[in-house]
């Protein structure tokens, strides 16, 4: 569809110096919005980009200096608030906005009208309730309640560093109200935009930022962190990840863009807007890709800060950071990460599991350091296996939770539904690799470390002693009766207090569990553990009377075989089964 407002912008551009190649043409899609085809077949070269713009035209900081004063949005919460604000002027103020004797209104009008607004920027901060719903048990659906007191709060900070708002007092009073709306309410408030310093106009214009801004620094690597611009016209071209694009900053003052791919005539031009997963896309840009193969979950988790500094001292593990996560359309910054502070701790930490990446080991290894028994000081077969059955439980709830089924009412919006199915079919595939990830691992440090573990099954079959007080004891004379009465866990505690307090002749029990067990003999544990193991200890000890184990089959005996065994082993998930692991570091 040829659109009057795409070829506004155009002449404009070219107007101003901006050069285009002849063979791309702009339309209006159904879905996308404005898409750009190539008329021809294309083979670029660096050396021919497609699209230059002249720092006339880009929006940048330099601007909202000059409108609002350098400095006046200092403490306002985000850098790029002055900006922000800005553009909401130059589209929802009707009076000009004069910097150096030159409407900014008046000159950016071409750019300003075409950006798509409301419920077209496609942006999950629109959807409805319903929509909403679409994302249940997902992150973004259990976030977004937050990224919106986020903006609400920024929003604030920034006009109420204007010296006069020309704002009704409705808008204002919104910081105070918004937490009594229900979410279409609060909706419906944003979408009703009166005043360029209101909510609704900051909102958008964040929605702006976030789905076509660049980083300042590709034009000045001396900005601050985190700056944005707009680059007109540049920014019409939609996302495809597996596009080869080159953007460049010239000293004769031009941003220019070259998609290197051929392209045949009728294809698409597109740009890339980095390896981005479906969360961020979603969030970010209100659009999803099927099977996206840069899709990611982020993980988050929320620990003791002590707890995690004690894991960076003795296990060597590094806090991760979040470096503007989803702030930039096409975030490129390079500069090296600070170092981590408290906050990245408390605010919980984010872990992102890819395709490329299923089983992060810094993620691993922080399970390893919260499956360590005291004793362990550095990482080891067990602490692994331990950590690799804890991780794989969280991720089964919340691949569980995942699954259930969402409502996906006619009413909705076919292209919203699918956004959200994109979504979460590819958090599904990433949970579900992840986890087939997660158990090999298993498989194949229980296939290289054979000889370092054991089991009930062997330990039965080769402890002729061990046979003999079960038999008394319960009755019993094989391992799978043993199974079938659910008693494994009570033979293996008879176990260690049979090879912990006897010295048995051709001892099957390995040195480190008779150790273990007699270290433990000095310690003195609480009247409620204990109490908790009386009945067994009177059962037991009933059952084997005559026999040389009697005395010693002691709740205290039994509360020390549990710390014994917890020490020494780890419960695989799909078997419920205990497996004893000589304590080996890796
Ligand atoms: C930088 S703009 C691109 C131009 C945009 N199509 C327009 O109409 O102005 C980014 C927005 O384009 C849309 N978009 C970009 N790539 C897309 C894609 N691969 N699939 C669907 N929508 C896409 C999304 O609405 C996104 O927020």
């Amino acid at each position: 569809m040829l659109d009057s407002g795409i070829d506004a912008l155009l002449k404009w551009g070219q107007s101003h110096g901006a050069v285009l190649d002849s063979s791309i043409k702009f339309e209006k899609t159904e879905n996308r919005g404005v898409c750009a085809f190539s008329t021809r077949d294309i083979t670029s070269t660096p050396s021919t980009p497609q699209i230059k713009i002249p720092l006339d035209i880009i929006l940048r900081k330099e601007l909202s200096d000059g409108y609002f004063g350098k400095g006046k949005f200092k403490d306002a919460d985000n850098v790029n608030s002055a900006l922000k604000l800005l553009v909401a002027k130059l589209k929802f103020d009707s009076e000009s906005t004069i910097v150096q004797e030159e409407d900014l209104k008046a000159k950016f009008a071409p750019f300003i009208d075409l950006l798509p607004v409301g419920r077209d920027t496609g942006s999950v901060f629109y959807w409805t309730s319903e929509e909403v719903s679409l994302l249940e048990n997902t992150n973004l659906g259990g976030s977004l309640d937050a990224k919106i007191d986020n903006i609400i709060k920024e929003w604030y900070s920034t006009v109420k560093l204007l010296d006069k708002t020309p704002q009704s007092e409705r808008d204002l009073t919104l910081i105070e109200e918004y937490k009594t709306l229900s979410k279409d309410e609060l909706v419906a408030r944003a979408l009703d935009v009166r005043s360029w310093t209101s909510f609704g106009a900051y909102l958008w214009s964040s929605i702006i930022f976030t789905s076509r801004a660049f980083p300042h620094d590709l034009i000045d690597s001396e900005c601050e962190a985190g700056q944005a611009i707009l680059l007109p016209i540049l920014d019409l071209l939609n996302h495809d990840n597996s596009a080869k694009v080159q953007w460049k900053f010239d000293a004769d003052g031009f941003f220019s863009l070259t998609n290197m791919d051929t392209i045949q005539e009728g294809d698409e031009v597109f740009n890339n807007y980095g390896a981005k997963g479906n969360e961020e896309l979603l969030m970010g840009y209100g659009f999803a890709i099927e099977k996206n193969k840069a899709d990611s979950i982020a993980l988050k988790v929320k620990l003791p800060t002590p707890v995690v500094k004690s894991a960076v001292e003795v296990f060597g593990f590094k806090i991760p950071k979040i470096e503007d996560y989803t702030q930039f359309a096409f975030n490129n910054d390079s500069r090296p990460s600070s170092e981590a502070t408290d906050d990245d701790i408390e605010d919980g930490m984010i872990f992102f599991i890819n395709f490329h990446n299923l089983v992060p080991d810094n993620l691993l290894l922080l399970f390893m350091f919260l499956a360590k028994s005291g004793f362990e000081s550095h990482p080891t077969l067990r602490s692994k296996l331990e950590a690799l059955q804890t991780l794989r439980s969280a991720l089964e709830r919340k691949q569980a939770l995942l699954k259930q089924s969402i409502n996906m009412s006619e009413d909705i919006d076919p292209s919203i539904s699918q956004n959200a199915k994109f979504y979460r079919d590819g958090q599904k595939d990433l949970y579900k690799a992840c986890l087939a990830e997660i158990k090999h691992i298993e498989k194949q440090l229980l296939q290289d470390h054979k000889g370092q573990l054991t089991n009930l099954k062997k330990i039965f079959k080769r402890d002729e002693a061990l046979q003999d007080i079960v038999e008394k004891a319960f009755g019993l004379e094989t391992y799978e009766q043993i199974l079938a009465e659910d008693v494994a866990d009570n033979v293996l505690f008879l176990w260690v207090i049979l090879h912990g307090s006897l010295d048995i002749e051709k001892s099957v029990a390995p040195e480190y569990i008779i150790e273990s067990f007699k270290e433990k003999l000095s310690n003195t544990f609480q009247d409620d553990h204990l109490e908790a193991f009386s009945a067994l200890a009177d059962y037991l000890a009933g059952e084997l009377q005559g026999h040389e184990i009697q005395s010693h089959i002691t709740a205290k005996n039994l509360v020390i075989a549990t710390e014994v065994l917890k020490e020494n082993s780890y419960t695989r998930i799909s078997s419920d089964e205990i497996i004893i692991v000589d304590p080996l570091e890796i």
